[in-house]
């Protein structure tokens, strides 16, 4: 029997609790099971309980106390007790039927998705351990970093590096979409959903005219050219924003789904592409027909 999940991942505050409760919502107007896990031992209000919680394992809290741990490193460690003891996750989960989405609501910490190996392992044993999970990865990104378009190319970097990390299937999601309504053209929100590179071009806020062979005002001396290899000027740092954003172009890799959580259209329309992503229709049984909708069975 084949059993079907979503990671929900992304930076801190990118929406992926609140997109998680929608899902839930949504899921349950449509009278779909799901079966929602806590993965952030540091998450402490939740709209909908869920059903399996980490903190019930290791609490963050508790890890920064008595380790003498920062947040970032407890959170560290408490993933790396979560994979020593992986029964925790894997009791639960063993019983969970076909019709059930599973959502991992993932913390915030970007390390975990960047260069820390612990999330590929995890995902490995729930893919391809004995629990066999048809995975998909949706990896957050706040729509308003469209207004920085530095920042939107360095999230954006951090979603490809997510997929590149992961190996498995992904979507890349723009949330909250209802902040930047009217403030982007239509015209140009169709850019940032496949990104390309000539955006920073038009960026002109972070264009800063090169000032070679200016005296440094301080000491009337020429820039000593060893130190200046260390200060970023706007050109320097404008031209390393478009070679990233060139390598993001390239890849031709990252698109993004518009997220509003509060528009349940929305959360529909993003959950189809996962439902797509893990085939999770396909695996359903055919109903029979007695069990269709009567409206579906009256002529037209
Ligand atoms: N306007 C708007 N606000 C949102 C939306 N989604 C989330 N937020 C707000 O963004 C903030 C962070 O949302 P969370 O869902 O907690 O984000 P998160 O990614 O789970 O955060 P961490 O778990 O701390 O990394 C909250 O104040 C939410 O109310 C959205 O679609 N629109
Ligand atoms: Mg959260």
């Amino acid at each position: 029997m084949s059993k079907f999940g979503a990671l929900i991942m992304g930076p801190a505050g990118a929406g992926k609790s609140t997109f998680c409760t929608a899902l839930i919502q949504h899921l349950q107007n449509n009278k779909r099971p799901c079966f929602y896990v806590n993965l952030d031992p540091a998450a402490e209000e939740f709209a909908f309980e869920p059903d399996l919680d980490i903190k019930d394992l290791i609490s963050l809290e508790d890890v920064m106390e008595e380790m003498s741990l920062g947040p970032n490193g407890g959170l560290i460690y408490c993933f790396e007790f979560l994979m020593e003891n992986l029964d925790f996750l894997t009791d639960p989960l063993e019983d969970i039927t076909d019709e059930y989405l599973i959502l991992f609501d993932m913390p915030g910490q970007i390390e975990l998705y960047t260069h820390v190996p612990i999330l590929p392992d995890l995902v490995k044993h729930l893919m391809r351990g004995s629990l066999n999970i048809n995975m998909c990865a949706a990896y957050l990104l706040e729509s308003t970093f469209i207004i920085d378009r530095a920042k939107f190319f360095s999230g954006t970097l951090s979603a490809m590096s997510a997929m590149l990390m992961l190996e498995m299937p992904h979507v890349n999601i723009l949330s909250k979409m209802d902040l930047i309504k009217g403030k982007v053209a239509k015209r140009d929100l169709k850019r940032f959903v496949n990104p390309d590179a000539d955006l920073v071009d038009e960026d002109t806020s972070r264009i800063v005219e090169e000032e070679e062979d200016e005296e440094d005002p301080l000491s009337g001396r020429d820039p000593d050219p060893a130190s200046s290899k260390n200060l970023m000027d706007g050109s320097s740092f404008h031209k390393l924003n478009k070679a990233v954003a060139q390598l993001i172009d390239d890849f031709s890799m990252v698109s993004f789904l518009k997220l509003d959580a509060q528009d349940e259209d929305s959360v529909g329309a993003v959950l189809s592409y996962i439902d797509d992503a893990i085939q999770y229709h396909e695996s359903q049984e055919p109903k029979e027909p007695k069990e269709l909708d009567a409206d579906m069975m009256e002529p037209m």
